[in-house]
């Protein structure tokens, strides 16, 4: 299961090879990171990061090596932005020299970089941008500028204080003429004193949610007060300047200019199983070990895991983590495939690629992050100890749903290319994870077949449920969107119901792959058979959790979505003998789990004990304070004791 999980044995191997090495040092010690105070914290992420590089060149690790020993040292930090959007957006959005000057500087990190999109008053509107770059006939340079005070870059990680260059993004602006928001490179630091160039003002935009996770890193702020750079430091592949100021587009679409995000959300979708079998696996494993009433003859309590409910609440967070640990694969090879299409000038395939990576963002983030809170109260009061490890990965990952797109814009976007599929039905047969659309028909007329518990347990009834059921719904809104006369008016109408196909058509394809990765490549029939209960369980789980869809398109009956949640409950009993085994194959080692209710040994009561003994209150037993504040209050004398 452990292969079945990392995706091969190699993969298996590098992931535990890195595992080992950082939980080994004790440079990457984590538990004492919530008593830092932001300075301290800041100093030690640094420090971290700085060692991290060292590592990587002294034993000559490989870029997959690399990407593993920073996700386990567990510290956003600067080179998160460096590695997986600066360097991305120059190999995506450069010309051949470009990529040819700034990508070995990158690579090498003698120069480090951000990406510098959001401002203080747009994030998810990318055309409402107000920071120019004005073209420069004379000098043959752009103009940076920050016009107003919401135009100030704001957010940007590791531009606060460490980075020294910035993809900024930016509107062109030639002879006074606008010619929509470009990218550019922009050097932000000294390389010699890292102080900030003449005409920026840079710095933090303050602390975030959770004490020790994300204020390891520099969200910054950052204006332009006329600023100027090189005309060759626009990201030129999509759209060239000459430098007689003439505008050119090649026949590269415009959409590549948004390529950074298709491929950063790729990899937050391959990331959300991290974070959920990481919650998962901590609740699981105490939920074995804590035990509440149903003791009989003075013999054990249950151990809460045994309780239906709280099954019921543990199982399909589990089954979603592997679904999305699968989906996440999937991902990422039609990402691989579009990227090799993009650089062979084929961009038939963009559309899809860019629906399917907004949508699954922001399915997988939001359970997600609702999946790590269930977690949380599934180890009651515990969970709600830092040292549980729940809060701070919360967190940690709660803003993955509002940065990268925002879950309902990027909801939209999927409804956009829903939407535009069903209207060229009529001559364009649509393909790929679209192609259910292309079967409207059958879908929209015939109905569940089942009639028993059992028969949910069958795959092609499964899909054929999943696909009615966001079917019905894309081509509902389709019909309302056709009753308007403004089309954008109809989508800002219907945009509730449009976002809830979107969900739906989102879950068709998590729980598709899901089923075809049982169909292609499980090695071994125990781990097939033991992974075919959870796809179940996530496919049935949807199903009950939305069967308000379900009934409402009229493809089940009431009768039919209760066979599936008796069948749901059947399978729980399944999951639970192996439940420890398949938290255990999520491979995360203790010092990853950070997680006294999540240890591997279950030696829970001693360390949660140990652990409280290294709060800085327990240094003594009198604290600053007491004798200030507390004890003039015992000690006085009033009349009216009872205020
Ligand atoms: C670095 C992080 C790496 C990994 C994280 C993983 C795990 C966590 C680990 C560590 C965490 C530590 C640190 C990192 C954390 C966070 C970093 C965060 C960075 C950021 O947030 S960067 C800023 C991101 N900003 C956004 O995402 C903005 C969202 N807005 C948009 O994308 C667009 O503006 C929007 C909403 C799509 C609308 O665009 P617009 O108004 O310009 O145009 P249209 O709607 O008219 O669309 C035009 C046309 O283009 C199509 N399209 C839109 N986007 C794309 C795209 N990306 N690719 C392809 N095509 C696209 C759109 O569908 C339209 O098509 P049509 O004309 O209809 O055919
Ligand atoms: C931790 C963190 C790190 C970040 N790192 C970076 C970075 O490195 N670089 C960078 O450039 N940016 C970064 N960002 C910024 C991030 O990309 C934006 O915050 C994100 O894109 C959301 O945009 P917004 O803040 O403008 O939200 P808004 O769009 O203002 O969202 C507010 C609300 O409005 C709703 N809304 C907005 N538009 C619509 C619409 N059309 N229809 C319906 N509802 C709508 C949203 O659903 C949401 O509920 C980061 C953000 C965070 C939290």
């Amino acid at each position: 299961m452990k292969v079945a999980w990392a995706g091969s044995r190699e993969a298996f191997q590098v992931s535990d090879r890195m595992a080992k090495l950082v939980a080994n040092d004790p440079v990457f010690e984590k538990f004492s990171k919530p008593m830092l105070g932001r300075k301290e914290l800041f100093k030690n992420t640094l420090r971290k990061a700085a060692y991290a590089w060292k590592l990587i060149n002294d034993l000559r690790l490989t870029e997959e090596e690399a990407k593993w020993l920073r996700h386990y040292i567990d510290e956003p930090n600067y080179t998160d932005l460096h590695w997986e959007m600066f360097v991305p957006a120059i190999e995506g959005q450069g010309t051949k020299e470009q990529k040819k000057k700034w990508l070995p500087l990158a690579q090498t990190m003698q120069i480090i970089g951000t990406y510098a999109q959001t401002e203080l008053g747009h994030g998810s509107n990318v055309q409402g941008l107000e920071t120019t770059a004005t073209f420069d006939r004379q000098t043959d340079e752009f103009v940076m500028h920050s016009p107003t005070l919401t135009s100030s870059k704001w957010w940007p990680g590791g531009m606060a204080k460490v980075a020294t260059h910035a993809i900024v993004y930016a509107r062109l602006i030639i002879d006074g003429l606008f010619h929509g928001v470009h990218g550019f490179i922009v050097q932000l630091r000294s390389l010699e004193d890292h102080s900030p160039l003449p005409g920026l003002t840079l710095g933090d935009i303050g602390m975030k949610f959770g004490h020790g996770t994300y204020n390891t890193m520099d969200n910054g702020v950052l204006r332009f007060d006329h600023v100027r750079i090189p005309r060759n430091q626009m990201l030129m592949r999509v759209s060239q300047v000459t430098k007689e100021g003439k505008y050119a587009q090649s026949d590269v679409p415009r959409q590549l200019l948004y390529g950074t995000m298709v491929s950063v959300r790729q990899t937050i979708v391959a990331d959300a199983s991290k974070a959920l079998s990481r919650a998962v696996c901590i609740a699981t494993r105490y939920s074995v070990v804590r035990r509440q009433f149903g003791s009989r003859n003075g013999g054990p309590e249950t151990q809460v895991i045994d309780y239906k409910t709280q099954q019921s609440r543990l199982f399909p967070l589990l089954a979603s983590a592997y679904a999305f640990r699968f989906v996440g694969e999937w991902l990422k090879s039609l990402y691989i495939d579009v990227k090799q299409r993009l650089e062979a000038n084929d961009f038939s395939t963009l559309p899809e690629t860019h629906a399917c990576t907004a949508g699954l963002k922001a399915l997988t983030t939001a359970a997600t992050a609702d999946g790590i809170e269930e977690c949380r109260k599934l180890c009651g009061g515990h969970g709600y100890l830092i040292s549980s490890g729940l809060p701070e990965l919360f967190a940690f990952y709660v803003p993955a749903c509002s940065y990268e797109g925002e879950n309902v814009v990027m909801m939209l976007q999927v409804a956009r290319f829903l939407v535009k599929t069903v209207s060229n039905l009529g001559y364009k047969q649509p393909v790929g994870t679209a192609a259910y659309l292309g079967r409207v028909t059958p879908l929209l007329q015939n109905n569940c077949a089942v009639q028993t518990a059992e028969d949910w347990l069958n795959p092609d009834a499964i899909l054929e449920a999943f696909e009615a059921r966001a079917a019905r719904m894309v081509i509902g809104c389709g019909e309302r969107l056709a009753m308007f006369e403004n089309p954008e008016e109809g989508f800002a109408e219907l945009s509730i119901d449009l976002v809830e196909a979107s969900l739906a058509h989102c879950q068709l394809i998590t729980v598709s792959v899901f089923i075809q990765k049982l169909n292609h490549e499980i090695p071994g029939n125990g781990v097939k058979r033991s992974l075919e209960v959870l796809c179940y369980v996530y496919a049935l789980f949807l199903l009950h959790k939305h069967q308000g869809d379900f009934l409402a398109t009229g493809y089940l009956t009431p009768k039919q979505a209760s066979l599936a949640n008796e069948q749901l409950r059947t399978l729980y009993s399944k999951v639970r003998p192996n439940a420890i085994a398949f938290v255990d194959s999520f491979n995360h080692m203790d010092h990853y789990l950070c997680s006294v209710l999540g240890r591997y040994d279950g030696n829970v009561y001693p360390k949660l004990y140990e652990a409280a003994w290294k709060d800085p209150l327990n240094d003594s037993d009198i604290v600053d304070g007491i004798q200030q504040y507390v004890q003039p209050i015992l000690k006085q004398k009033l009349h009216y004791a009872k205020l």
